[in-house]
């Protein structure tokens, strides 16, 4: 199974221009889509989940086509919005049950096998009786992932789960996604680089509605290998940096101010190499990009 996207483009009524011929090839398991606030993500994300249209390009699974053959669509997708909202009265195994029925599993037994082995792989059976309502954030996100497993969809679509997450949820929900079978295509989208990082076998990272990357990781990695060079520097220098060489991030390390600089060769020897890895990867395609943007 592989989902291939195809000159995707969008603008919106009042002039943005959020998908730029977009185009993916998303093979089976996890994939990572990178990019800033704004970038298209969302949109591609809803386009993709069959609540938006494109104004051009097409999106075939397989033999199914996305942007025409919707009602095939819905059958097979699972989708957890950005904006998540619950019902807050009511419980997570009254709701999985209702939704259960409403995606056409009728009997009765079959439906409470599912939503018992949903609410325990999503590690919500402890609190399955309580509303909604009181859920913390990781909890609701988990139980939005339940919601989305209903149905064994080969398509999953997650905009932006791990956002406002703390680091034990977050590791919580990253292990509840990896143990999603290797049948399904997961796309995880994401701002967050440790995310895909941790989780996804192919990636790409979108900046301003286009394709500024695709592939493996570690590919993408290896294309800066050997290029970043870092060094510790007075907060008040980064703007004269930033005008002599393409500084691609900015750290604050124990109070101290560390720049990345993408160069084929040392700066000068007050540089360090530095081990590039995807945050690295990451910075040195959109920085710029967005730098020119906002100029
Ligand atoms: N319904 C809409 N009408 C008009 N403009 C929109 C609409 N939805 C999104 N946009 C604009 O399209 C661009 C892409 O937005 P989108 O939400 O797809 O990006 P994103 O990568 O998901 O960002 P974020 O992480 O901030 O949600 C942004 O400039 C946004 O303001």
């Amino acid at each position: 199974m592989e989902l291939q996207i195809k000159d995707l483009s969008k603008t919106y009524s009042n002039g943005v221009h959020a998908l730029k011929n977009v185009s993916l090839n998303i093979p089976q398991g996890m994939f990572g889509l990178l990019g800033p606030n704004g970038a298209g993500k969302s949109s591609l994300m809803r386009t993709l989940a069959t609540l938006q249209q494109a104004d051009s390009g097409s999106i075939m699974l397989d033999d199914i086509d996305i942007l025409k053959d919707k009602g095939r669509v819905r059958e097979i997708l699972g989708y957890l919005p950005q904006e998540f909202g619950v019902y807050p009265k009511i419980s997570s195994y009254n709701m999985l049950n209702h939704i259960a029925s409403l995606k056409g599993i009728s009997n009765k037994d079959e439906r409470k096998d599912l939503v018992e082995s949903l609410l325990n792989k999503t590690n919500l059976w402890d609190v399955r009786n309580k509303s909604l309502g009181t859920y913390s954030g990781g909890m609701k996100q988990r139980f939005g992932i339940a919601q989305a497993l209903i149905g064994e969809p080969k398509l999953i679509v997650v905009d932006e789960p791990t956002a406002g997450l703390d680091p034990a949820e977050r590791v919580r929900f990253h292990n509840l996604l990896s143990e999603i079978g290797e049948n399904t295509i997961v796309i995880l989208s994401t701002h967050i680089v440790d995310d895909v990082s941790n989780l996804c076998n192919n990636m790409a990272i979108i900046c301003l509605g286009e394709v500024v990357a695709q592939g493996k990781p570690s590919a993408l990695i290896e294309n800066v290998k050997g290029k970043v060079w870092k060094k510790t520097i007075d907060k008040s220098e980064i703007e004269n940096y930033k005008q002599e060489m393409q500084v691609i991030s900015t750290h604050l390390k124990s109070g101290d101010t560390v720049i990345h600089v993408l160069n084929d060769s040392q700066p000068d020897s007050s540089f360090e190499a530095c081990e590039a890895d995807l945050e690295d990867v990451y910075f040195a395609e959109i920085s710029s990009r967005m730098d020119t943007a906002l100029a």
